[in-house]
């Protein structure tokens, strides 16, 4: 346990939240005493970037974006990481299931969007995760394997220090089905199994591993004692005060 890297705990909104929903749970957060080391994360809407960072006060918290586009210009309706950088953010999400599922972000543009922002100084939480078919049909190491060696093979070795990978079954996203710390755990084993053989050694033993799926206070504790999770990336807990119970979980 002790050899752990640093944990990271991440509060991915989504597309939620109201002006005064937000200002009182980021109270909560600011309020909230974290006294180990462990690097916190709040991923609001784009339009709550101004509202996150006049109130977020804890500075064990980053701020980071949802998603975004390699290049600033003519694209209605989006944000580019030169945009993201100019208000000094550090952070992105990239790949979640979500973007995959509805927005149709394949490996390949997932893998581009993670050069262009480790090249451009972000980090970035890569997200990877089979289906709830791709499961059953026994396909589970070879999809989240084919999701990381997309990304293996745009970025460099060093670039590996910039990327924590998030380890997100769709069939546990939003569902209250939360993976089991067995399940989950065979999963980041083979993720850090792969990154060893295929990346290296060193980068695999410091890579951050993070569960994603119905992650909540009650489940945070036994899942942060699997040996390969290396802390949380939530959705629906994160919009509540019990997002600062998950954070407690990493202390070990
Ligand atoms: O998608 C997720 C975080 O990115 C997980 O969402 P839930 O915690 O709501 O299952």
């Amino acid at each position: 346990m002790a050899s752990k890297p640093q944990p990271v705990v991440a509060a991915n909104w989504k597309c939620n939240g109201t002006v005064a929903a937000l200002t009182e749970l980021l109270a909560v957060f600011n309020d909230a005493k974290v006294d180990h080391d462990v690097q916190c994360v709040v991923a609001p809407a784009f339009v709550h970037f101004g509202l996150v960072q006049a109130q977020l006060k804890n500075t064990k918290f980053a701020i980071s974006a949802q998603n975004c586009i390699a290049k600033s210009g003519a694209f209605t309706g989006e944000v580019s990481i030169a945009l993201l950088k100019d208000l000094g953010l550090k952070w992105v999400i990239l790949g979640h299931s979500e973007r995959r599922q509805y927005y149709g972000e394949t490996n390949d543009v997932v893998a581009s969007k993670v050069h262009a922002c480790v090249g451009a100084g972000l980090i970035v939480i890569a997200c990877i995760g089979e289906t709830l078919k791709e499961r059953e049909d026994g396909r589970t190491a070879a999809v989240v394997i084919g999701q990381l060696a997309a990304i293996a093979k745009t970025i460099r070795v060093n670039d590996w220090e910039q990327v924590v990978v998030a380890y997100e079954p769709v069939w546990a996203i939003g569902t209250g089905k939360v993976a089991t710390p067995e399940q989950a755990q065979e999963v980041h084993h083979i993720i850090r199994q792969w990154m060893a053989s295929n990346v290296g050694a060193e980068v695999a033993s410091k890579l951050r591993i993070l569960y994603g799926g119905s992650v909540t206070a009650a489940n945070a504790d036994t899942l942060y004692r699997c040996a390969d999770i290396n802390g949380f990336l939530v959705g629906g807990a994160s919009l509540k005060p019990e997002f600062t119970k998950i954070i407690a979980a990493t202390k070990v």
